[in-house]
């Protein structure tokens, strides 16, 4: 597995990606800045959590316009894995990769706190590695994690299990308790929560390892498959 790190002008998040993906056997990551034009090479990208642009506008709204963006929107429609940690989620709900957006935490405050979580598909490429239901903790760090979406996409969302990780109390009025989804297709997940933060046991845990592991499965199967 060969991962592009996406870095934008405010990400910082991106060293703790790398430093995350290295420490799985058989990975390697890069850091790809928000200028290039190609992602050829990967087989997954990686958007970091931050502050892209300031937040201007709205968190993720002008990185989602950036140049590596259209190489992303190339590389989502081609089935290539991509995952967007809390900013990068922001990021990939503003490019239209993912449906709904995420609004100010319902109470006005920056949150940051360890959340437990509910892996609620665990078939997915970026889940396979925790058990069905698994209970887990991860950090979360946000201002505008509030995941929002109309009534018919939140339906849609749970008729086809596009829902991945659910919070276990509800840390910012997100619909649902959604703390993490896919696309249709489910090969774009964004979640708010920090998995690259919790890989190692000085960190306070070690919860978040499975997201990597499960893309490494699920590249080499990829791979197998000649896809
Ligand atoms: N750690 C993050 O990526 C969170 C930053 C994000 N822009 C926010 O909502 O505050």
């Amino acid at each position: 597995m060969k991962a592009a790190v996406l870095s934008f002008p405010g990400s910082n998040c991106d060293q703790d990606l790398l430093w995350a993906t290295r420490l799985v056997a058989g990975a390697t990551a890069e850091l790809v800045p928000a200028s290039a034009r190609t992602l050829t090479g990967f087989d997954v990208v990686m958007i970091p959590g931050g502050f892209s642009y300031g937040d201007y506008l709205c968190s993720g709204a002008i990185a989602s316009l950036a140049p590596i963006m259209a190489a992303v929107q190339r590389f989502a429609a081609a089935g290539g894995y991509i995952i967007g940690i809390c900013n990068g989620f922001q990021i990939l709900t503003a490019a239209g990769l993912l449906p709904g957006a995420l609004q100010s935490n319902a109470q006005l405050d920056f949150v940051c706190a360890p959340a437990p979580l509910t892996v609620v598909n665990n078939s997915t490429a970026f889940t396979n590695a925790y058990a069905d239901g698994a209970q887990i903790t991860l950090p979360i760090a946000h201002g505008e994690g509030n995941y929002y979406a109309d009534a018919d996409t939140l339906a849609s969302l749970e008729r086809h299990h596009q829902v991945v990780f659910r919070y276990q109390h509800n840390p910012n009025g997100s619909a649902h308790d959604i703390a993490g989804i896919t696309n249709r297709a489910g090969n774009v997940l964004g979640m708010m929560p920090h998995p690259e933060r919790a890989v190692e046991a000085i960190l306070g845990g070690t919860d978040g390892l499975g997201v990597f592991t499960s893309l490494l499965t699920a590249t080499k199967e990829a791979a197998y498959a000649g896809r």
